[in-house]
């Protein structure tokens, strides 16, 4: 380190460092200062310091050497993780010319120029070598830029200096045809004295920026540029609330939270509360008491982006002392919300999965509404489940959890059965109305009877009863595992991603067919690629094809359709939403995002399209999640004095999960959830593992499954047991191939250290095209 940053620099601050034998650059952060280093190795200096205050905290650092352990992964990883997006540097490589004597491919691949991107990712091979002999000849360089894409927002503000009768000596002053000039004269005169912002005064006005300026020279005002926080907040329509008088369960969930609180214990509560039973109010009355006793309150969302009914919620009872982060906002809108929260300008955080980490202090309680939901977990490095971090600020701040859902998942509910946590319980909805009676249709029959492969007869009669009382209607596809593909009638093909194991989508709004999940897309068919012929069938139900069927059975009905065409451009799931809740819409269909949360008096009657998709997968977790996602949507019938009455259509009518979530009965589910997953040797009964192989070299891949396989046997005892060495379900993505083993144990200490040791040396393996995930209780085996 240069003498010069000796005062400049603190832990927890990110800085510019050189890396490996390349030297690039690359942001770090500063874990320790020490005075004379032992370390043997060669010493690199510090190039530069970004921060001017740490970024990290203390609790941090902490939290991120725990996380790195608890998740096999790399600290660097969990410290960006915790910052906002647009504070994780960016690094740009550009290649240099340096010399005219470059053989033919480098002068192609600089085509005239002297600087050019560089991504080795998408430079063909040959070209490749070309460039890295002319840099080590010395004729081309690698530069790194390093962005810091966190700004600031300024915004004009401007103040009129003039009294009242330098306002008429200027005006006796101008020219006749200086309109402009005089308009801002009149504004300038009732508005004396304040700080206006300047666009908002051109907005009024009409006038152009140019003529602040030249008022500005004429001595009229004077005009600066302040700081300005962007605001999500600004198209919510928020109305004051105050707090409900809560019911006797309410009340007992609230005060048992409170007082642990007050004690300031970590203990963690699960509170499972069927559906309408009003979980949202005893959230919002912990926070209000959490913030009188001048502490803080994070409460987690499922994408929240989807839910903007709660967002709202809390809005309304705490107004301007909440931050909202999730990824609906903008990069430089989370960015202003962390610095609110930082600053404790904020005391209430609301977020998705990753504002887990937010910079609060002095937290008094963290709720994770809608416990069960799998995208608290996240599915790249670091791979963290929100829950977990949660219980471990917890025991820093000396605060409870509050963990809530009308169906936890197996994994909490266990604990709480086990008295690991504290159970609560709410089994009685807010209006005493029963929960909706739930009818299913067998379909294998309905086929029998009817062409009509959507809609049974029992659906369509109920539909049109509802429409005639008024009333509304929640439709739900579920569209995972429906996909749409296409298929030639004549020979049987299907068109297949070039880069994948797997069928193309058939995407109709933007007419091509697309891989989901290495991207890949191309123009739709209308000969089949293999024979010719010209009989091609496209194949499954998407939710366009429903809405334009659902029309055409009702075509006086007015249809939202909500998936992620409709959903695609920012605010676009609020505004569906507050437009059916102004009941500008008689239904709404949608896909699994419209199964959650919302709370519309109107509704009462919910459909389910479709409910089998994910029985059928191999996932010891598809009974869970069926019933979890059947349960939730019906659950959106019947909230406020009107009678519910859902129907789900399913082709597996006697599976315990669809009979169970007909007459809703969660204690039922859990019980014969929890001897199925005793008898297989699943979670919550053992810890499980998975770790993944994969390189574009099949052969490889599977050499190296197998040879950590043979490894980690070794550090196993006889209790564990592992599963494979197999090929993933889609054996192939993006032309990479995936192999893995899942490792079922109880107590296997010996077992981490390896796996540690693996991650460690992932890096070198990385080198040799060899990218190894290792994941702790992998939300899937397939
Ligand atoms: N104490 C109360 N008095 C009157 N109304 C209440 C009370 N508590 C909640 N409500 C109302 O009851 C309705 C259902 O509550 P809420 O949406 O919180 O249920 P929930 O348990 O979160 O359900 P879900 O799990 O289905 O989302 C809401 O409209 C809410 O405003
Ligand atoms: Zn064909
Ligand atoms: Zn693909």
């Amino acid at each position: 380190m240069d003498e010069h940053l000796k005062d400049r620099i603190t832990v927890g601050m990110r800085v510019v460092v050189p890396f490996g034998k390349g030297n690039r650059l690359i942001q770090g952060f500063v874990v320790r200062i020490f005075d004379n280093a032992k370390y043997q190795g060669e010493l690199k200096k510090i190039i530069s310091v970004i921060d001017l205050a740490p970024v990290l905290n203390e609790e941090c650092l902490k939290m991120a050497e725990w996380m790195a352990r608890d998740t096999f992964s790399f600290r660097i990883s969990c410290m960006q993780a915790m910052l906002p997006s647009a504070m994780r540097a960016q690094y740009q490589k550009k290649l240099v010319l340096l010399s005219k004597d470059v053989n033919g491919d480098v002068k192609t691949f600089f085509s005239g120029e002297n600087e050019k991107d560089f991504d080795e990712q998408k430079i063909p091979t040959k070209i490749l070598g070309q460039l890295i002999k002319a840099r080590q000849q010395n004729k081309v360089e690698i530069r790194y830029l390093v962005k810091d894409r966190a700004r600031v927002k300024k915004v004009n503000v401007i103040k009129s200096v003039l009294t009242s009768a330098g306002i008429e000596r200027e005006r006796a002053a101008l020219r006749a045809n200086a309109d402009n000039l005089k308009r801002l004269l009149n504004f300038l005169e009732s508005h004396s004295q304040k700080m206006i912002s300047q666009l908002q005064v051109e907005k009024e006005t009409g006038l152009a920026s140019g003529v602040f300026q030249t008022a500005e020279k004429k001595g009229w005002l004077v005009r600066k540029k302040i700081e300005q926080y962007r605001d999500p907040r600004e198209h919510l329509a928020v109305k004051r609330t105050v707090p409900k008088k809560l019911t006797f369960q309410q009340n007992h969930a609230v005060e048992a939270v409170v007082k642990e609180a007050k004690n300031e214990n970590a203990t963690v509560f699960l509170l499972q509360g069927v559906t309408g039973s009003g979980k949202t109010e005893v959230y919002l009355q912990v926070i209000a008491n959490v913030l009188m006793n001048k502490k803080t309150a994070l409460m987690l969302v499922p994408e929240i982006a989807l839910t903007p009914q709660m967002v709202e919620r809390v809005t309304s009872r705490f107004g301007k002392k909440v931050a909202l982060l999730h990824s609906g906002l903008s990069n430089g809108e989370r960015f202003d919300e962390w610095r609110r929260i930082e600053k404790n300008e904020a005391q209430v955080v609301v977020g998705a999965r990753s504002a887990i980490f937010a910079p609060l202090k002095n937290i008094g309680i963290i709720i994770i509404d809608e416990e069960h939901e799998t995208s608290y977990k996240q599915d790249n490095m670091p791979r963290y489940h929100a829950r977990d971090v949660a219980k471990w600020r917890a025991v820093y701040h000396h605060c409870p959890v509050l963990l809530g859902s009308a169906t936890p998942s197996l994994e909490s509910r266990a604990r709480a059965q086990k008295g690991v946590y504290r159970w609560l319980h709410m089994d009685t909805r807010i209006n005493k109305q029963p929960l909706p009676q739930v009818t299913v249709i067998d379909m294998r029959q309905e086929a029998h009877f009817s062409n009509n492969m959507i809609f049974s007869k029992t659906m369509i009669a109920s539909i049109q009863q509802t429409l005639q009382r008024n009333e509304q209607i929640i439709l739900m596809l579920n569209r995972r595992g429906y996909s749409s593909f296409m298929m030639c009638r004549d020979c049987g093909f299907v068109l297949k991603c070039p880069n994948c194991d797997i069928s193309l989508t058939l995407h109709m709004d933007t007419h091509s067919m697309k891989c989901h999940y290495c991207g890949h897309e191309e123009p739709i068919p209308h000969v089949c690629p293999s024979c010719n012929g010209k009989r091609i069938r496209y194949y499954g139900t998407g939710t366009q094809q429903v809405e334009a069927e659902l029309q055409k059975i009702f075509n006086k009905a007015r249809i939202l359709r909500m998936d992620v065409d409709t959903t695609r451009r920012k605010g676009a799931h609020t505004q569906i939403l507050n437009k059916f809740g102004r009941h500008e819409a008689d239904i709404l269909l949608g896909t699994q995002m419209i199964a959650k949360g919302l709370d519309y008096p109107n509704v009462t009657l919910v459909g389910v399209l479709n409910a089998d998709t994910a029985l059928g997968m191999a996932d010891f977790r598809a009974s869970e999640k069926t019933f979890q996602l059947l349960t939730q949507v019906s659950g959106r019938a019947g909230r406020a004095d009107k009678k519910g009455e859902v129907i789900i259509q399913t082709y597996n009518p006697d599976h315990y999960a669809i009979r169970l979530a007909k007459e809703q009965n969660y204690e039922f589910f859990f019980r014969k959830e929890m001897s199925i997953r005793h008898q297989g040797v699943y979670p919550p009964y053992y810890y499980t593992v998975q770790i993944t192989a994969s390189s574009r070299d099949e052969g490889q891949a599977a050499k190296k499954m197998y040879q950590i396989y043979g490894e980690i046997k070794k550090h196993l005892s006889s209790k564990a047991v592992i599963l494979g060495p197999t090929p993933q379900a889609v054996a192939r993505i993006n032309n990479r191939y995936f192999y893995q083993i899942i490792v079922k144990y109880k107590r296997e200490n010996e077992m981490f250290a390896y796996l540690d040791d693996v991650l460690h040396k992932s890096q070198k393996d990385e080198r040799n095209g060899i990218k190894i995930m290792i994941d702790r209780e992998p939300l899937s085996f397939v």
